[in-house]
């Protein structure tokens, strides 16, 4: 019973081991993580700057957080479907299209949420 709890321990903090390993891949190597952290640290700046309110502080960051997690996601799949059927075929089109949707849609609301933060506080 002991034995298995510590495994369990141990799984766990393996998983963080590679959690931290993929997370550390994607900053590093995939330049479309790249310009979102860039476009993450501006606005952490202007978050700064403007001295927004701990609720517009959370939702930058939840909505940082979302855009970022979905591109890495998005990353994720391309690499599937590249491993998968690195020629061409309609499906990983359609694929590889859908889930770049899913970024584009979590962008489109992140303009929107820095909009409403920072409109108001410029003009
Ligand atoms: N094997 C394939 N078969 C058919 N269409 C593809 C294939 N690979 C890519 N495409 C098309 O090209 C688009 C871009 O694919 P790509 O893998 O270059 O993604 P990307 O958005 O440029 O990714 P990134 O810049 O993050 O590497 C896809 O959305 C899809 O429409």
């Amino acid at each position: 019973m002991q034995n298995r709890e510590g495994n369990f321990i141990i799984n766990r903090i393996k998983s963080v081991k590679y959690a931290l390993k993929g997370a550390y891949l994607l900053v590093r190597f995939e330049p479309s993580i790249q310009v979102q952290v860039i476009i993450a640290i501006v606005m952490c700046g202007l978050g700064f700057y403007f001295n927004i309110s701990s609720t517009e502080w959370i939702l930058q960051l939840l909505t940082i957080s979302l855009v970022i997690s979905i591109e890495g996601i998005n990353t994720a799949i391309e690499k599937i479907a590249d491993f998968i059927h690195p020629n061409f075929n309609i499906s990983i089109g359609l694929i590889k299209d859908v889930a770049a949707g899913a970024v584009f849609i979590a962008s489109v609301f992140a303009v929107i949420i820095g909009l409403i933060i920072y409109l108001p506080k410029i003009i």
